[in-house]
């Protein structure tokens, strides 16, 4: 299997991607926008898994975190979804793809997604959102829902740190990891999925600006997000993806289902927010059947 990495230099920025298989293959390629905002490639990269089906997979790190340009001197305004959906514009250009691609996105990587979809390029030919609220206010809602099943003594300790402003503490990060380990990935990390938050915790600039602290704890300028509303827009087929356990809840997931005219929706009965990891092979088999009908 051929993997090319490069740089793609744009507006004086540089943003990493890796090619896994033959993107001149008869099959339209996949590009994969991961989450956070600010998390990196390496946790969805199972997903390059799909080019054993002879489709090429196309990773990148979003601006500002992994092996792309990396700004924490820039102020919170920088950091839009207008400047994401122009890193994937230039993308698309750069690797001469425009005319005919899938995109599947992943938590913010599928809001990313879905504000590419409704605005109808020509050239993609499908949409996969997996794990994605329709905004943030159904993703604050599904959170707290969540914590309050937390063990009470957890439950404490995340609200004392966040009121404390200490959310980088030690306690704080262990009272997060239960909720993660029931909501985010409820397997054993995979050294990929580790990277990632290795990678936020080295740069925590555009995840700690767009969301904050936690995935439960959003206090960022992604905070009033919302698409439910430019739904209808959508004009191509779409697969929803989510977990049984995920932090993206069925309510959070809904309006996709509800206002996107081509929809269909996957729940992984034993995954939270990473099915791609937890449920790997069922997962592939989805999407690489989803993409081979709507190529
Ligand atoms: N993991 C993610 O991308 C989530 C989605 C909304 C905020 N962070």
């Amino acid at each position: 299997m051929p993997v090319a990495e490069g740089i793609m230099e744009w507006d004086g920025y540089a943003t990493w991607y890796r090619v896994t298989g033959d993107i001149n293959s008869a099959l339209a390629p996949l590009v994969v926008l991961h989450g956070g905002p600010g998390c990196t490639h390496d946790y969805v990269d199972s997903i390059a898994d799909i080019a054993q089906s002879g489709r090429a997979v196309i990773h990148y790190d979003q601006i500002g975190n992994g092996k792309s340009t990396h700004l924490p001197e820039v102020g919170a305004g920088f950091w839009t979804v207008d400047l994401f959906l122009r890193e994937l514009d230039q993308l698309l250009g750069f690797l001469k793809i425009s005319d005919s691609y899938h995109v599947l996105g992943q938590s913010w990587g599928g809001m990313l997604a879905a504000e590419h979809a409704v605005r109808r390029p020509a050239g993609l030919k499908s949409l996969i959102i997996a794990n994605s609220p329709a905004s943030m206010q159904l993703w604050l809602a599904a959170a707290n829902g969540l914590r309050a099943e937390l063990p009470a003594d957890v439950q404490k300790t995340l609200t004392s740190h966040e009121e404390a402003g200490t959310t980088d503490s030690a306690e704080y990060e262990a009272a997060t990891r239960v909720f993660y380990d029931r909501h985010v990935c409820r397997v054993p990390w995979p050294d990929y999925v580790a990277r990632t938050f290795a990678a936020i915790e080295d740069d925590p600039t555009v995840y700690h600006t767009m969301n904050g602290p936690t995935e439960f704890h959003v206090v960022g300028t992604l905070k009033g997000w919302s698409i439910v509303d430019r739904l209808d827009q959508v004009s191509v087929p779409t697969q929803l993806i989510s977990g049984r356990y995920d932090e993206a809840t069925p309510a959070a997931v809904q309006p996709y289902a509800d206002r996107i005219p081509d929809v269909s929706w996957k729940i992984f009965e034993n995954s939270s927010h990473m099915p791609h990891v937890e449920e790997r092979e069922p997962y592939m088999e989805l999407v690489a059947a989803f993409l081979a009908e709507n190529d």
